[in-house]
C-alpha cells in the first residue's frame, strides 16, 4: 500500500485549515471558550477541525477519526457557532481540482457542527484511524506564537502518514530556530511550512501557502558530531512539559546552549529539518497521558527524517492504546546516532 493518496487528501486537507486559521488570526477573531481540562479552544479550533473532518469523510469514508475537540459547547453557544460559520463557509484553495477533492464548501452550519461531532472514535490497534489536532498550541496560537495543524494515519497502530501545516515557521529549512513566544511574529514573508511523510519513503517540506503545489523537498536531521553544540527545544508552556528537568539533561550532555521554546508540534518538524536537533518533552505530572494527535504527525516525520522518537524510558511511543499514549511517558526525539546517549542522560536525571 503506498498511501499516496492519503497523503495527498491530508496535505491538502491541511493546508485548508491553514487558511482558515490564518484568517482567524489577522481577524482577530479570536473568541475562546474552556474546556473540562481548562485548556482554550478558539474559533480556529472548531473550523479547521471541520474541515479537516469532511475532507476525510469524503474520501475515506470507513475510515475512524480520533480528533481533539468535539461541539458540545458550541451547540450552546449559538452566537459562537455562527462566527465560527461565517469565517469556514468561503474558505477554499485557490485551485478548484483541489477543493473538489476535499469536498467542497460545507454545506450549512448544522452540518459543521456534526462534522466537528465525527472524531470520537475510541482509537485502538485495529484499523485505519485518524488523529487529528485542528491546531496544537492553542496557546501559542492566541499569543501569535507557533502553532501547528496537524493529521497522522494510523492503521493497526503504526503511524503511516502524517501531515503538519506550520503557519509561523520560516520557509527556509535551513534557518536555526530561535524561542518564538509570541512577540516576535511580525511579519508573514517567507513563512508557513508544509511538512509531511509516508512510512518508508522519507519526510519532506513545501511552502504551505495557498495554491502552491510545489515540488515538495526531503528533509532529514543534521548529524551531531558534538552534543555540547546540540540545539534542544522545548515547549514554552511549563505545566505541559518540566523545564527544569529538561535543562538538567540538557547539562549532563554538555549543552550549554539554552532551550529554544516553541509551542507545538513545531517542534517535530523543525529538528527534522535540521533546524534544532533535539526535542526534550519530560513529564511534569506523573499521570498526565499524551494525547494521539499531539504526537503521531510528528513521530512519523521525525523517524522518517532519521530520527528516533520515544519516551523518557527509551520506548517507541504506542499508538495502538486509544485516544492517549497511556503506555508511554514523556517524549525524547533525537537523531538515531545520539538517542541512546540522550535516554541515558534522561534517565539519569529522572532516576529512572
Ligand atoms: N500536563 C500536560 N502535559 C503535557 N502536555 C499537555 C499537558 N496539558 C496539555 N498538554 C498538551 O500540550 C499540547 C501543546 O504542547 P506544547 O506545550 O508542546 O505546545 C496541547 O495541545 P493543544 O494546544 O492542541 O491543546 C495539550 O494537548
Ligand atoms: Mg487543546
Ligand atoms: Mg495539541
Ligand atoms: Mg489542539
Amino acid at each position: 500500500m503506498s498511501y499516496q493518496q492519503e497523503r495527498l487528501i491530508a496535505e491538502l486537507a491541511v493546508q485548508r485549515a491553514s487558511l482558515l486559521t490564518q484568517k482567524v488570526f489577522f481577524e482577530k477573531a479570536k473568541g475562546t471558550v474552556s474546556k473540562d481540562d481548562k485548556s482554550p479552544v478558539t474559533i480556529g479550533d472548531f473550523g479547521a477541525q471541520a474541515l479537516i473532518i469532511q475532507a476525510i469523510r469524503k474520501n475515506f469514508p470507513n475510515d475512524e477519526i480520533v480528533a481533539e475537540e468535539e461541539a458540545s459547547s458550541l451547540r450552546e453557544d449559538k452566537a459562537l457557532s455562527s462566527e465560527i460559520w461565517r469565517l469556514v463557509k468561503d474558505i477554499k484553495l485557490e485551485d478548484e481540482e483541489s477543493n473538489n477533492l476535499l469536498g467542497g464548501q460545507l454545506p450549512s452550519e448544522e452540518a459543521m457542527l456534526d462534522i466537528i461531532d465525527q472524531g470520537k472514535s475510541a482509537g485502538g490497534a485495529q484499523g485505519r484511524i485518524w488523529a487529528l489536532d485542528p491546531i496544537d498550541g492553542t496557546k501559542g496560537f492566541l499569543r501569535g506564537g507557533q502553532y501547528a495543524v496537524c493529521l497522522g494515519l494510523i492503521v493497526d497502530g503504526d503511524v503511516q502518514v502524517g501531515a503538519i501545516g506550520c503557519p509561523n515557521l520560516p520557509v527556509d529549512d535551513s534557518v536555526t530556530i530561535s524561542s518564538q513566544t509570541g512577540a516576535q511574529q511580525t511579519s508573514d514573508a517567507g513563512k508557513g511550512v508544509l511538512f509531511s511523510a509516508v512510512k518508508g519513503t522519507g519526510a519532506t517540506s513545501r511552502p504551505l501557502s495557498n495554491g502552491t503545489l510545489a515540488a515538495s523537498k526531503p528533509i532529514s536531521m543534521r548529524p551531531v558530531p558534538d552534543l555540547s553544540q546540540a540545539v534542544f527545544c522545548e515547549g514554552v508552556e511549563a505545566g505541559h512539559s518540566a523545564q527544569g528537568d529538561n535543562a538538567a539533561v540538557a547539562e549532563l550532555l554538555g549543552i550549554t546552549k539554552p532551550s529554544v521554546r516553541l509551542d507545538s508540534q513545531a517542534k517535530y518538524c523543525s529538528i527534522a529539518r535540521g533546524a534544532g536537533d533535539i526535542y526534550l518533552r519530560l513529564p511534569v505530572k506523573k499521570d498526565y497521558q499524551e494525547k494521539i494527535w499531539d504526537h503521531a504527525a510528528g513521530d512519523l516525520i521525525v523517524r522518517e527524517a532519521g530520527g528516533q522518537v520515544t519516551d523518557i524510558y527509551g520506548n517507541r511511543l504506542d499508538f495502538s492504546k486509544g485516544r492517549t499514549l497511556a503506555a508511554n511517558k514523556g517524549v525524547v526525539a533525537a537523531p538515531k546516532a545520539i538517542q541512546d546517549q540522550v535516554i541515558n542522560a534522561v534517565k539519569t536525571v529522572l532516576k529512572l
